[in-house]
C-alpha cells in the first residue's frame, strides 16, 4: 500500500493544503518520504461534519453488523503485511518483536470489543415495568439503555504507534460504542499513522457503512487538535501523551460553549514499595527483574517503574547491588523522537545534579538518539521536602527512595500524586503491612500489583489503565479493557413510550436476547 502523505476525509484521500511536514527516521534524525502536508479548518470541518451525518446511522447498526466491522478493521490491519513493521519500526526505533507483538494486542483489541458488542451488556438494559395500580401514585413505565456519546476526537500516543495510535484502544473502544472517530494522526509516526488509517477506512467501506464512521488528519503541530476539540459535532475525546498536552485538551473542552470530557492518559511515576521480608529473601532477584521492567521499550512507558520506595537495610542494599550491576550492562536505546531523548536528557540531568540526589548507575553510552538508562537514590526527606522529585521522567529512569521505616514509606505514598500503577513486592511475612497499605494505594492508583511491575497492560475486562489525576484527566474510567468503552456512552431512559417506539435493547420480547435488570433484578433472556 502506498503512502501518499494524504489526509483521509470519510471515503476520500485528500492532499492538504496546511504547513508540509515529514516523518523522522528515529535511529538516524532523517526524514523520511514522502511529504505529509497538514489538513486545514475545512478539513477539520468537513471530517466532523461527516462523522455528525453518520452518527445516527452508526450508533443504531445491529451488535453483530457493529461487532464485523471491528473484525474487519483487525483483518485489513493483519492484511496490510510487514510494511507496516517496517514503517513502523523506522518512524518510532522500536524493534520489530516489539511491534509485531504491539500488532497482535491491537487486533486482539479490536476482537475483544467485537465480543463486547455482541454481548450487549454494555447496553444495560433495565426495565422497571409500569405498575398503575400503585398507591399512592401508579408508577409509570421506565425502560433505560446506553447509546453513544458522539463522535469522538482521538489523539494517537507516540509511544505505542499501533495499540494506542490510529486503530487502538481508543478508537476501539468509541467505535464499539457506536461513535464515529476522527482521529489526529501523531506527528511522530505518520506513515504508520496512514498505512492503519487506509485499513479502518476500508473496512467502513467493506461493511457498508455510512463513510463519516471514520476519518483521519494529519499536522505537524497542534491547530488540528485544538479545532477538533472546540468542534461543536466532537462529544468526547481520547488521548495518551504528555501531561502538557493532555491539560491543554482538558482547558480547550472545558471552555467551549458546551463543554466535553477529555479522557487522557498522562503522566504517572508507577512506585514500587519493596516489603522487608521480601527484600531481604529475594532482593537481588527483584532488582534484576526491576531493570528489566525499567528498560523496556528504552523505558518509553507510562506504567514504567520510576519511584522504588525501601526501608534501609542490607535487603535494600542487596537490591541496589543487583540492579545497579544489570543497569550498568543495559545498551542504550533509540528513543521515540528526538524531542522525547532531549526531554529525556534534561530530566537526567535535573537529578544527577540536585544535591540531595545520588546517581548509583548509569546504563550503557549510546549514539545521538539513544537514550542512557539510569539509576538515581534520595532519602524520603529530601523526597518529600521537593516536589520535583516526584516529577516523571519519560525514559529509562528511576529514583529509589530510601525510608527508614514503613511508617515514612505510607506517609511518602500520601504524598503523591494519581497513579497509574503501584506494585508491591512481598512475601507472607509482609502481609500485615501490605494491609496497612492498601486503603492508600487504593486512593492513589489504578492498578495495585504485587510481585511484579506494572509495564505490559493486559487488555481483558477486569483491567483498570487508569487513575486519579494527573495520572488521568478522569480516574472513574479506564483507556484499556472492555470497561473503556462506557467512557463514550451516556443513559437514555424511555418514560411510557409505546412498544413500537422503543429501541430492541427494551422491547417487552427482548429481541436482541440481552441480559436486563428488569425491576431491578439482573434477569436471564428467556430461551
Ligand atoms: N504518559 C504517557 O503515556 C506518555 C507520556 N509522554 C510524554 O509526552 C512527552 C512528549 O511526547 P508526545 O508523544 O509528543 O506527547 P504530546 O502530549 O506532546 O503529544 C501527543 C499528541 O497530542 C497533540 N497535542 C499536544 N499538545 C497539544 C495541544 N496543546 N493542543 C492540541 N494538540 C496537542 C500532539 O500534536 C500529539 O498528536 C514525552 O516526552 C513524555 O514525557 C509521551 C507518550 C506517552
Ligand atoms: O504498559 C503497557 O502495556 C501500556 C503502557 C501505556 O499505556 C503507555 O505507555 O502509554
Amino acid at each position: 500500500m502506498p503512502i501518499t502523505g494524504e489526509n483521509l476525509i470519510g471515503a476520500a484521500a485528500r492532499r492538504g493544503e496546511g504547513e508540509s511536514f515529514r516523518a523522522v527516521e528515529a535511529a538516524t534524525g532523517n526524514s523520511l518520504e514522502p511529504a505529509f502536508a497538514s489538513a486545514t479548518a475545512a478539513d477539520v470541518e468537513r471530517a466532523c461534519a461527516l462523522a455528525a451525518e453518520a452518527f445516527d446511522t452508526y450508533r443504531e447498526t445491529s451488535l453483530d453488523d457493529r461487532a464485523r466491522f471491528l473484525e474487519a478493521v483487525a483483518d485489513a490491519i493483519v492484511a496490510i503485511g510487514d510494511e507496516l513493521i517496517v514503517r513502523c519500526m523506522a518512524e518510532s526505533g522500536l524493534p520489530r518483536a516489539r511491534l509485531e507483538g504491539e500488532r497482535g494486542r491491537t487486533v486482539g483489541q479490536l476482537k475483544m470489543f467485537a465480543g463486547v458488542v455482541r454481548d450487549g451488556g454494555f447496553l444495560e438494559a433495565r426495565v422497571d415495568p409500569a405498575q398503575p395500580e400503585r398507591k399512592p401514585l401508579p408508577r409509570p413505565d421506565l425502560r433505560l439503555r446506553q447509546i453513544a456519546v458522539g463522535p469522538v476526537a482521538v489523539f494517537g500516543a507516540s509511544n505505542f504507534p499501533l495499540a494506542f495510535s490510529v486503530a487502538g484502544g481508543d478508537t476501539a473502544s468509541a467505535l464499539a460504542a457506536g461513535c464515529p472517530v476522527v482521529a489526529k494522526a501523531h506527528p511522530a509516526h505518520p506513515g504508520t499513522s496512514e498505512l492503519v488509517g487506509r485499513a479502518v477506512q476500508a473496512a467502513v467501506k467493506q461493511c457498508g457503512l455510512p463513510e463519516g464512521v471514520f476519518s483521519l488528519l494529519m499536522d505537524s503541530g497542534i491547530s488540528v487538535g485544538q479545532a477538533l476539540v472546540a468542534d461543536p459535532r466532537i462529544a468526547a475525546v481520547g488521548f495518551t501523551g504528555s501531561r502538557r498536552g493532555g491539560v491543554a485538551l482538558m482547558q480547550a473542552a472545558a471552555s467551549r460553549p458546551v463543554p466535553i470530557p477529555v479522557y487522557a492518559e498522562m503522566s504517572s511515576v508507577n512506585p514500587v514499595v519493596l516489603l522487608p521480608a521480601a527484600l531481604e529473601a529475594r532482593g537481588r532477584d527483584i532488582g534484576r527483574a526491576f531493570v528489566g521492567s525499567l528498560t523496556l521499550g528504552s523505558g518509553q512507558f507510562c506504567t514504567n517503574p520510576g519511584l522504588i520506595l525501601a526501608v534501609e537495610g542490607a535487603g535494600l542494599d542487596g537490591f541496589l547491588e543487583a540492579a545497579s550491576a544489570a543497569l550498568t550492562e543495559t545498551q542504550a536505546a533509540t528513543m521515540l523522537t528526538p524531542g522525547i531523548h532531549k526531554a529525556y536528557c534534561a530530566g537526567v540531568a535535573a537529578l544527577e545534579s540536585n544535591p540531595a540526589v545520588t546517581t548509583l548507575a548509569r546504563g550503557l553510552a549510546g549514539g545521538t538518539h539513544q537514550g542512557q538508562a539510569a539509576l538515581f537514590a534520595t532519602t524520603a526527606e529530601a523526597f518529600l521536602a521537593d516536589h520535583a522529585l516526584a516529577e516523571e521522567v519519560f525514559g529509562a529512569a528511576s529514583l529509589v527512595v530510601r525510608c527508614p521505616d514503613l511508617a515514612t514509606i505510607r506517609a511518602v505514598l500520601e504524598r503523591l500524586e494519581g497513579q497509574l500503577t503501584a506494585a508491591l513486592h512481598l512475601d507472607e511475612a509482609d502481609h500485615d503491612a501490605a494491609r496497612a497499605l492498601l486503603p492508600v494505594l487504593e486512593r492513589r492508583v489504578g492498578r495495585i500489583l504485587v510481585n511484579g511491575f506494572g509495564t505490559g497492560v493486559e487488555v481483558g475486562h477486569a483491567m483498570v489503565h487508569g487513575g486519579p489525576y494527573p495520572a488521568t484527566s478522569d480516574g472513574r474510567t479506564t483507556s484499556v479493557g472492555s470497561l473503556a468503552i462506557h467512557r463514550f456512552l451516556r443513559p437514555v431512559s424511555y418514560q411510557d413510550l409505546p412498544a413500537s417506539l422503543l429501541p430492541a435493547a427494551l422491547r417487552d420480547d427482548n429481541p436482541l436476547k440481552l441480559w436486563r435488570r428488569q425491576d431491578g433484578k439482573l434477569a436471564a433472556p428467556s430461551a
